[in-house]
Order: structure tokens, then C-alpha cells, then sequence
């Protein structure tokens, strides 16, 4: 029966309140450490107890498993430790209720964590039993992520090669996220927009992994529950959706879980941050999409959306849970709220808890980068320009407040100034001060003294706009017409149709640069190909958030701020145009490539952690001399480890 001296188990069978261990014995066939977790009243909710068979003590059996047998850079560097808690990492799969860490033979290969496939060594593959269990063949890692771009190339279907991304993501993590960076040009739009958006739409029938924690209607009362079921305790970023506005796709309910999913892979390949410190939520309070409620592959709640108290007291309870479980210095990113819940969030909790709105805060911040860094190309500061959007929600309103503050600062007026050059047109017309009284909240700083305006070609022709911004999540809005007024005021009009995905897009590129006779300086939330007119190829450039989000959270992490202010985005913003190159501005972009997006994100970290330190928000002292150096020593990066 106990015949030798293989690696950890854990059983789920302590789930009624104590552990059998006949059962978890049971299912050990030959050599085992079992190590059983069963809840208790104390801090954690569980206690590690261990069934020690042979006497070997916990730390020993620990430290015969693959899993401990940990040995890379990352870890014995010695610098991100205290950051990251790397070295409590590995110890995650032995302290959280209910999992199943096995660090060997079969289940290692099956562990997504850990598994190499045929990168194993001869020496791993006789250390940890998996002689047999793979080919004879021995091949590098990097040989692995030639044979895997040769297989996504393969399919001419985005969601094919989204769902090939997510299924190696299950299968092997580092060789996933290695593939992701390596490629990230090519495979942003795959794993996120606009991929992504119609993943989401067809979530339930691609489903076949769980990739996230779903907290619905049903876990009310139970949360702190749930995220004790996660099995990595050492949570540091967590994104999290109700699904009510996804992309600018509407109400996706639970199926928006492809967006938290794909924000934090790029947390992770594009900021850096450990894939074991990221968790991806969705809150299912329901959807109004008749279209889901309809579809008997729906993966959620089949009811219409709670709304009022019982919306709030169950995100209540989410955000309290989340403090409680991993602390004040976990940062909570809401993403694709729609605006009645989200402005209202980001107010209620931004005093508690290090909470960020990446459609509000995290747009703004990398718009404002772009608007900076057009400067060079159009001349002038900000406070010369005007500015007119389509579309008054969380993106829209979020950018014009942080242009403001900008303008502010910079030229020493009340942001109440600032504001007047700035002007916005909502699904009614041109928010006007005759609206006062009928205007949501976020609109009112932005209802100034004019005559009302119905259509946008209107008002482009009244306002004479600089920069125009597309934030209306509706395909093609910017007609002809208006490109063409813009473009008639403008030597070179500022274009920016920021909605995602490419279907909701206000224009294509290929219309931007064309109505405008390849003078507007343009730039989209999802990307475009390259564009010839008049015998030249015109390059656009991607404006997304995607810019600012990861290298914004790993500055917070690194440096343990527990507040995020206002100036941190402007921190942030500043760190971005500064990373626009001569060679970029001649090719017309007004934001770097992503290519080099994980140093442009290391440069932002510091800068944002300076800032914070400044601000007497961080909490990790003594503050590192270098920031940019420490943050990249912080990052996580996907080589392979070596097991002992
Ligand atoms: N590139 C990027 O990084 C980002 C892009 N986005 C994209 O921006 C879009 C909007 O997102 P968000 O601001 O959060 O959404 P919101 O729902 O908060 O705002 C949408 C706004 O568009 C207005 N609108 C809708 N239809 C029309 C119309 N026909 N004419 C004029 N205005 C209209 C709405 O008007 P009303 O208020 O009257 O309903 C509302 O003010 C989405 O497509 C999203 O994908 C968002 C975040 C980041
Ligand atoms: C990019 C993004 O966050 C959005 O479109 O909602
Ligand atoms: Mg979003």
C-alpha cells in the first residue's frame, strides 16, 4: 500500500466539516503523502492537517514534491519575494480548503501550473515519474512556441484561435503566457478585443472550463465561502464584471466572464503580475438580454437583473468578503459595469478599498497619453484645443474630467475652466445647460451654456472641434459627413472611434484616413490593419486601455498602495506619451507598439509608484532607489522552472 515516497495529495473530503482520510487514503493508490485540509473557525477558515504515513514531516514532503522543488530566477532572486509572495506561492496549493495539489507522474502533466509537456528534462521525467508518460523527445520551450503559433496561424476563424489560446492556457500556463508575449502584436486581438467580445457572445457554447470564480444571486450570504473555494490565496489583482456592459456589446450577464479573463492574461503577460495572483470574477445578478434568458445554453441565472438594494447589498457583501479574504492592499479593477452601477461603485468604495474603474480611470489615463503625444504632430498645448465626444458614459465623461485636470494643472484655472473647451453629445444631442434637470450625475460638469443640438454633424460644425472622440459604442457613427466637417476645420483632425469591438467601432481606419484625404491623425480602441490612400500606408494606432491597466496595477502592487488618486493616472499618462518615439510620430501613431509593451509597462509602474510614495499612499518601505528596475524585477516572466 504506502510504498514510496512520491508527493502531497489533498482530498476534498473534509467538506462536511472533517476530513476522512480513509477516503482521501482511498483514492492514493501506492505512493503518497496525504495532506488534508478540513475547515475550522480559525483566521483562514481551514488548518492543514497531515496524515504523515511515514514520518516525514510537512515541510519535508513539501519539499519532495515538484511543486516546492522550485528553483528559478523569479523566486531566488531575492527581490520580489515580499512583493509578489512567490515563496508563499508555492505553498498556496498546500494552505487553501479543498484542492488538490499532486506534483508528479500523470497529474503533473495535467496541472496547467506546472506542466511543461515535452520541455520535461530526462532528470524531471525520472524525478517525478513521468517516464512513459510522454514521447521520448525533449524539446526547448521555445521550440514549443514555434510548433504553437505554426498551430494558431492555422485557423482562419478568430474564435478558433481564441479558444486553441484558452485551451493551451488550460493545458500548460507558461507556455501560453511565453507565446502570448512573444507574439503580442499578433495575439492581442485574439485573447482580447475584439476576439474576446464575440467569445463572450457565444460563451455558452464554447464553454468547457471554468476560468473564473461566478459569484451569482445564489452564493448571497455565502461569499467569504466562495472565495475560500478558489485555490490560491495570494490574490493581488482581482477584475471584476456584472456583465452589463460588455465591450459595446450590451448585457452579456454571466457570459462576460471572457472579459475579466482576458484583462488579467494581459495583467499578467503584458504588467508582469504572477498568473496565480490574479482572479477573475463575475457577479451574476441576472441579465435583461432576452436573447440569453432564451438560449437553454446559457451558463447563467435565468432571471432578469436585480437592481436597487439587492444589487447593492450583494455587492456589499463582494467587496466586504474581498477586504477580508486578501486584504486592503488587493486592487479591484471593475470593468464593464454599466455606468448607473459604475460611477456609483467606483464613489462608494474608492474611500475603503484600492479600487480602480479601467473603463472610467484606466481609458482616460491612455487617452490623455495619445492626446499628449499628438501634440507634437498638431502643435499646441491642451488648453488649445476643443474637444468634442460622442458618447457621455464612463469612458467619455471619465477622459473629458482627466483632460481637464490636466488642462487645470497646467495652466493654473479651476478645472470648472478647464471644462469649457470640452464638449459632449450624448444619445439625445449635445448635452446643453436647458438639460440640467434630466441629466444623470456624470453628465452635469459637461451641460454647458448652448443651444440644443441634435445631430453630431451638427454640433461638429457648431464646436469646431480639434479632436473628436468616439465613446458611443455605436459601429460607424462617424459618417462621411462628419469626418468630413471635422476634417474641413482641421489641417489635421484628431480622430479617435475608441468603442470595441471592431463592429462598434465609430469608423474604420480605412475611413478616417480616407474621408479626411490622409490628414487625420487617428487612432481605435480595436485595432486596424494598415491603410494605403493616395499611394501611402498609413498605420493606426491602437488607443486601449490595454496601455495603461497593467502597468497601473503593477506600480500599485510593487509599491503596496492602498488608495488609487487621481494623480496616479496622470502619473501613468504622462509615463505612456513619454514612450511615443520620433520613429513612432513619423509614422503618424500617437502611442507606442505593443511590442515592447512589458518595459513601457515597468516605466509606468515606477512612475505611478513614485508618484504614490510621493503622495504617502505606499506602503512598502523603505521606497526602492530604482523603480523601474524594481519593477522589473518584480515581473513575472514564463521561461520554465527547473524541478529538482
Ligand atoms: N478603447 C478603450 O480603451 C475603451 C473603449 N470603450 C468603449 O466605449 C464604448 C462606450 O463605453 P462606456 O462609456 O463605458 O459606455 P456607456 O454606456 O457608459 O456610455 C455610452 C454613451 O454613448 C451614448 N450613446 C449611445 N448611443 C448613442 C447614439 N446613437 N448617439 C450618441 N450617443 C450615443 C450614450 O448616451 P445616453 O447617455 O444618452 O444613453 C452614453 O452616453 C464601448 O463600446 C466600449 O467598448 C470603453 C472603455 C475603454
Ligand atoms: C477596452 C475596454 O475596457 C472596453 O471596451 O470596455
Ligand atoms: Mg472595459
Amino acid at each position: 500500500m504506502i510504498s514510496s515516497n512520491r508527493c502531497a495529495f489533498l482530498s476534498n473530503s473534509g467538506l462536511g466539516g472533517s476530513c476522512n482520510f480513509s477516503a482521501a487514503q482511498r483514492r492514493v493508490s501506492g505512493p503518497f503523502r496525504v495532506v488534508c485540509m478540513a475547515p475550522s473557525n480559525d483566521k483562514n477558515g481551514s488548518v492543514v492537517m497531515e496524515i504523515e504515513t511515514q514520518s516525514t514531516p510537512l515541510k519535508e514532503i513539501r519539499s519532495n514534491s515538484a511543486v516546492a522543488d522550485v528553483n528559478d530566477n523569479e523566486i531566488s532572486s531575492g527581490g520580489p519575494q515580499d512583493v509578489y509572495g512567490e515563496d508563499k506561492a508555492t505553498e498556496d496549493h498546500f494552505v487553501t480548503p479543498w484542492s488538490v495539489s499532486v506534483a508528479s507522474g500523470y497529474t503533473l502533466l495535467r496541472d496547467p501550473h506546472f506542466n511543461k509537456g515535452l520541455a520535461f528534462t530526462e532528470k524531471e521525467r525520472d524525478a517525478h515519474y513521468l517516464r512513459g508518460l510522454l514521447p521520448p523527445t525533449v524539446i526547448p520551450q521555445e521550440t514549443q512556441v514555434k510548433k504553437m503559433i505554426q498551430h494558431i496561424r492555422q485557423y482562419q476563424v478568430p474564435l478558433q484561435k481564441y479558444m486553441a489560446m484558452m485551451d493551451l492556457q488550460e493545458r500548460n500556463e507558461r507556455l501560453f503566457y511565453k507565446l502570448l508575449i512573444d507574439h503580442v502584436e499578433e495575439l492581442l486581438p485574439v485573447v482580447y478585443t475584439p476576439t474576446v467580445g464575440e467569445a463572450c457572445q457565444k460563451y455558452g457554447s464554447i464553454f468547457i472550463h471554468p476560468q473564473g470564480l461566478y459569484i451569482s444571486l445564489k452564493e448571497k450570504g455565502k461569499i467569504l465561502e466562495v472565495l475560500r473555494n478558489w485555490p490560491e490565496k495570494n490574490i493581488q489583482v482581482i477584475v471584476v464584471t456584472d456583465g452589463e456592459r460588455i465591450l459595446g456589446l450590451g448585457d452579456l450577464g454571466c457570459q462576460g466572464m471572457g472579459i475579466p479573463v482576458g484583462k488579467l492574461s494581459l495583467y499578467t503577460a503584458l504588467g508582469g503580475v504572477r498568473p496565480s495572483a490574479c482572479l477573475p470574477i463575475t457577479i451574476d445578478v441576472g441579465t435583461n438580454n432576452e436573447k440569453l434568458l432564451n438560449d437553454e445554453l446559457y451558463i447563467g441565472l435565468k432571471q432578469r437583473r436585480a437592481t436597487g438594494q439587492e444589487y447593492a447589498e450583494l455587492m456589499h457583501e463582494f467587496m466586504s468578503a474581498v477586504k477580508q479574504t486578501y486584504g486592503e492592499k488587493v486592487l479591484i479593477q471593475f470593468e464593464d459595469f454599466a455606468n448607473h452601477n459604475a460611477f456609483d461603485l467606483l464613489e462608494k468604495y474608492r474611500s475603503t478599498h484600492l479600487v480602480f474603474n479601467d473603463d472610467i480611470q484606466g481609458t482616460a489615463s491612455v487617452v490623455l497619453a495619445g492626446l499628449v503625444a499628438a501634440l507634437k504632430l498638431v502643435g499646441g498645448n491642451l488648453a488649445d484645443h476643443r474637444f468634442l465626444f460622442l458618447g457621455a458614459g464612463e469612458a467619455g465623461t471619465g477622459i473629458a474630467e482627466l483632460i481637464a485636470l490636466e488642462i487645470s494643472k497646467q495652466t493654473n484655472v479651476p478645472v470648472e475652466e478647464a471644462r469649457k473647451n470640452i464638449w459632449l453629445v450624448d444619445s439625445k444631442g449635445l448635452i446643453v445647460s436647458s438639460r440640467k434637470g434630466s441629466l444623470q450625475h456624470f453628465k452635469k460638469p459637461w451641460a454647458h451654456e448652448h443651444e440644443p443640438v441634435k445631430k453630431l454633424v451638427d454640433a461638429v460644425n457648431q464646436i469646431k472641434p480639434t479632436v473628436l472622440i468616439g465613446t458611443s459604442g455605436q459601429g460607424r457613427a462617424f459618417t462621411k459627413e462628419v469626418i468630413e466637417a471635422v476634417s474641413s476645420i482641421n489641417e489635421k483632425p484628431i480622430i479617435l472611434s475608441l468603442s470595441n469591438p471592431t463592429s462598434q467601432s465609430e469608423c474604420t481606419a480605412e475611413e478616417a484616413y480616407s474621408w479626411s484625404q490622409g490628414r487625420a491623425i487617428f487612432a481605435s480602441g480595436s485595432p486596424f490593419p494598415p491603410v494605403e490612400y493616395a499611394g501611402k500606408v498609413f498605420v493606426p494606432g491602437q488607443a486601449n486601455n490595454a496601455y495603461i491597466f497593467p502597468g497601473f496595477g503593477l506600480g500599485l502592487i510593487m509599491s503596496g498602495t492602498i488608495r488609487v488618486h487621481d494623480d496616479l493616472l496622470l502619473a501613468a499618462s504622462e509615463a505612456l506619451a513619454a514612450e511615443v518615439s520620433q520613429e513612432n510620430f513619423d509614422k503618424g501613431l500617437i502611442f507606442p507598439p505593443f511590442t515592447n509593451i512589458r518595459k513601457i509597462s515597468a516605466k509606468i509602474a515606477a512612475k505611478v509608484a513614485a508618484k504614490a510614495y510621493e503622495l504617502g499612499l505606499a506602503t512598502r518601505l523603505p521606497q526602492p532607489k530604482n523603480l523601474v528596475e524594481f519593477a522589473e524585477s518584480c515581473m513575472y516572466t514564463p521561461a520554465y522552472r527547473n524541478y529538482r
